[in-house]
């Protein structure tokens, strides 16, 4: 959406929210539909008249081209003259969007608004750098403001345990933030860890199928959560604020870029509970760091402390706890500031290049998994901590 035409058009134009505003999207209410989803499309577009605040023109654009779309399906209309600066760029969005079906614009407007209507009333509600729990999620706190997503694990009791709940509501809050009008995306941890990694408990749940359907589902999961990870298109940055474990390290290798409080601890300790490596770390770190160091944290567990984790290459920046929130909001602030357009396509052309790989990567890594959650080595290895024979 960077078109050069559209930012002459705001110069130029001082009218332009009118131009492409609410009443450009409401024009077309009167299409009544049956389906369910088409109701849910409706509620959509009402909510966008309910917003208190202006989304801005590229998120107005995107509703304009979204709903062109799931309204009349491609764009078929001559392209505007190249003075018909306001048209042109109305144009240029729908026809982005190619040969988009109808039900996935319609599906991708309904989560453009929802991600909208709670980051903008979170943004209006909130006292600056204060959080507020949104009621969409119960694992996490998700705050949208100064163009920062961020997006924080929340059940600090069990040191930001991942279980199953939080799996999905963070694949949920990627996926909006994808959408949504900020420019970064932050994932911290509230309380005194970032997380202790994958919940054991999940492991107890064991559906009429069988562990073996427990582990095939497992899989299944993990796979779809890390792919969240790879597909991500704006920069996405860790703030480790505690102690981190398993799958919360090994995603790391899939973040733009990782700052740490020097309470921070990095540990992968899979050999201990009888797993293997997932998150694509079995790649990852190994570009990262080299085959040695990778194979100390992967193979052997070696818990690296976070200036050690700097020194390899898994950390961007180590800051002192007393200072870590206000020096690393001071410069995700100022990160937010440039052009997210130039951020998303550099990001692109970075990660481009390797996304097939880390996808086939991730795919492995999860097929090795569900074997390894079969084996007594892995299930002896949760009894054990259920039963508080082990801390690591
Ligand atoms: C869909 C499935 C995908 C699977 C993907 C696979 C991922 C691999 C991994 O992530 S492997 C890593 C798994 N994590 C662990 O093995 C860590 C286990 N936890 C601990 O060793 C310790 O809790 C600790 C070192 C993190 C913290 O120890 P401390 O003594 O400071 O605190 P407590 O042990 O008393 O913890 C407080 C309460 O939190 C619960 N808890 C902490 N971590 C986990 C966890 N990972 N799973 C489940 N529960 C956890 C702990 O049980 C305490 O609860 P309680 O107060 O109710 O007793």
């Amino acid at each position: 959406m960077a078109n050069p035409a559209w930012r002459l058009a705001q110069r130029s134009c001082p009218s332009h929210l009118q131009v492409v505003s609410f009443p450009v999207v409401q024009l077309h209410m009167n299409r009544t539909a049956m389906r369910a989803s088409q109701k849910d499309f409706e509620n959509a577009v009402n909510q966008v008249k309910l917003l208190k605040k202006d989304p801005g023109n590229e998120v107005k654009l995107k509703l304009y081209a979204l709903y062109k779309q799931a309204t009349e399906g491609p764009c078929d209309m001559p392209k505007p003259g190249v003075f018909d600066l306001i048209n042109k760029a109305k144009w240029d969005a729908w026809n982005t969007l190619g040969t988009l079906p109808k039900e996935t614009a319609r599906q991708n407007y309904v989560d453009l608004v929802s991600s909208l209507s709670s980051s903008l009333e979170s943004s209006s509600q909130v006292e600056p750098g204060t959080d507020r729990k949104s009621t969409a999620y119960e694992t996490l706190m998700v705050t949208s403001e100064d163009g920062i997503t961020k997006i924080t694990l929340n059940r600090p009791a069990k040191k930001n345990a991942i279980n199953i709940e939080m799996y999905h509501e963070i694949m949920r809050a990627l996926k909006a933030a994808s959408k949504d009008d900020s420019s970064i995306t932050v994932l911290t941890g509230n309380g005194d860890y970032y997380s202790s990694g994958n919940d054991l408990t999940n492991f107890t749940d064991i559906p009429p199928g069988g562990v073996e359907e427990k582990a095939k589902n497992s899989a299944i999961l993990l796979r779809e959560f890390v792919g969240c990870f790879i597909d991500f298109p704006k920069p996405l940055i860790a703030m480790v604020n505690g102690p981190a474990v398993g799958i919360s390290v090994t995603i790391l290798g899939l973040f733009d870029a990782v700052y740490a409080s020097d309470r921070a601890t990095f540990h992968t300790p899979f050999s201990h509970l009888g797993q293997s490596p997932e998150g694509c770390s079995s790649y990852t770190f190994l570009k990262i760091m080299g085959p040695a160091k990778a194979t100390e944290m992967l193979v052997f567990g070696k818990k690296l402390t976070a200036g050690e984790a700097c020194a390899q290459g898994l950390v961007t920046e180590v800051f002192p706890d007393s200072t870590f929130q206000k020096e690393v909001w001071t410069r995700l602030k100022a990160f937010a500031k440039l052009p997210p357009n130039a951020m998303r396509i550099s990001k692109e052309v970075i990660r481009n290049r390797e996304k097939e790989k880390l996808h086939a990567v991730n795919a492995e890594e999860c097929s090795v998994l569900q074997e390894r959650w079969l084996s007594d080595e892995c299930m002896n290895a949760v009894v054990n901590f259920l039963s508080r024979k082990s801390n690591l």
